[in-house]
């Protein structure tokens, strides 16, 4: 009998990718993957190993909506059930956000061993809840370790797409040549898997006041008008290794996956974190790099500042950060947690 694992995790890409690495692991390891997701996220786009699941749910928010979703997330939880009595998966992971709950609940019904995932240093409310029930709590940042129970915790950092990953080696010379780039300075700004409207305004600014800088800005949901010579725009770029490896400097948000590949790159950046993020976990997710001297974190209030910021990093020759910020990366995460795993079955 093959070995079976249901996943989840989806929504936004900060959720979906370390799910979908995971799986590219496991589906090495010999399992058969059954993931659950929503119809309404970025993995209805996305190919995955093995089957997926996508379900009419969405996540908590607003009074009205609240009998609704709930309603919806339970049921789901139900329909999830029948598909492990019948496929009788070894183990079920939760990768957070409001998609993990179906399958949360259905494994506690069905005595599936679940272990979750957090990407963020403050945990999501889901995996608040569901670490109550999981047999073990993987965590990214070491701020995550005093909301879980010690004994069952461990920090195995987030799994990166093995595609990014796979940039890791290449010259930053040949990813020039790749994208058929001048020799100006590179700034790549971008607000995570969504876009954000404010850094895109930024973009158009700094592309505006320095000519000498080739500004890349993937502007994700909200478009914009602006053209200039020194802007090269996309809505979404699936080869994200590449831009980070052709890349002198870096704006962005602080999601998870967003600041674990930028410490994988060696990346010096100014990370403006999402303010209204749940607890405020952009900014923790990033505070501790700060603290090292290894980033700039500015506030989406306290952008005023960004020019005089950005102009004394323009001095600095970053270059020399690139080995410090790289002693803080993970790139084995799946392999940890599947070990861990393994520990437990
Ligand atoms: C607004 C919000 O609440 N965002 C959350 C969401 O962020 P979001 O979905 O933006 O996720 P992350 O920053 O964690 O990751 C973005 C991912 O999208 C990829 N990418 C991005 C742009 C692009 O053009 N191509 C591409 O492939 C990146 O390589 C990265 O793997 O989930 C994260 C992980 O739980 C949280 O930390 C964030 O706070």
């Amino acid at each position: 009998m093959s070995k079976k694992v249901f996943i989840a995790g989806g929504g936004t890409g900060g959720h979906f990718y370390p799910a979908l690495a995971t799986s590219k692991y496991l589906a090495e390891k010999g399992y058969e993957i059954f993931y659950f997701g929503t119809k309404y996220g970025i993995e209805k786009d996305k190919d995955f190993v093995g089957k997926k699941f996508l379900y009419d749910i969405k996540g908590i928010r607003g009074k009205t909506g609240k009998i609704k979703s709930s309603f919806k997330l339970l049921k789901t939880a139900f329909e999830i059930k029948k598909i492990i009595k019948k496929e009788k998966p070894d183990f079920a992971i939760c990768f957070g956000g409001y998609t993990s709950v179906p399958l949360g609940i259905a494994s506690k019904l069905t005595n599936t061993p679940l272990f979750i995932h957090e990407q963020n240093s403050i945990p999501s409310y889901t995996n608040l809840l569901l670490s109550k029930i999981a047999k073990k709590i993987f965590i990214t940042f070491d701020y995550s370790f005093k909301y879980f129970p010690k004994n069952k915790t461990v920090k195995t950092g987030l799994p990166i797409r093995k595609s990014v990953k796979d940039r890791l080696n290449l010259k930053k010379e040949e990813a020039r040549k790749i994208l058929s780039l001048d020799n100006r300075k590179i700034v790549l700004i971008f607000g995570g898997s969504q876009g954000a409207k404010r850094l895109n305004e930024l973009a158009v600014n700094i592309a505006k006041n320095y000519s000498n800088l080739l500004v890349i800005n993937i502007f994700g949901k909200s478009d914009y008008n602006e053209e200039l010579p020194n802007l090269i725009k996309f809505p979404y770029y699936e080869d994200m290794g590449l831009l980070y490896k052709v890349s002198d400097i870096v704006i962005s948000r602080s999601g998870s996956g967003t600041v674990n590949e930028l410490i994988a790159f060696g990346k010096y950046s100014i990370y403006i974190p999402y303010p209204y993020a749940a607890s405020d976990h952009q900014f923790y997710n990033v505070k501790w790099l700060e603290e090292k001297g290894l980033s700039k974190v500015l506030r989406e209030n306290q952008l005023n500042k960004f020019f005089e910021i950005f102009d004394n990093i323009l001095k600095l020759d970053i270059t020399n950060f690139e080995d410090k910020i790289k002693q803080f990366s993970i790139l084995n995460a799946e392999e940890r947690i599947y070990k861990e795993i393994e520990k437990v079955l």
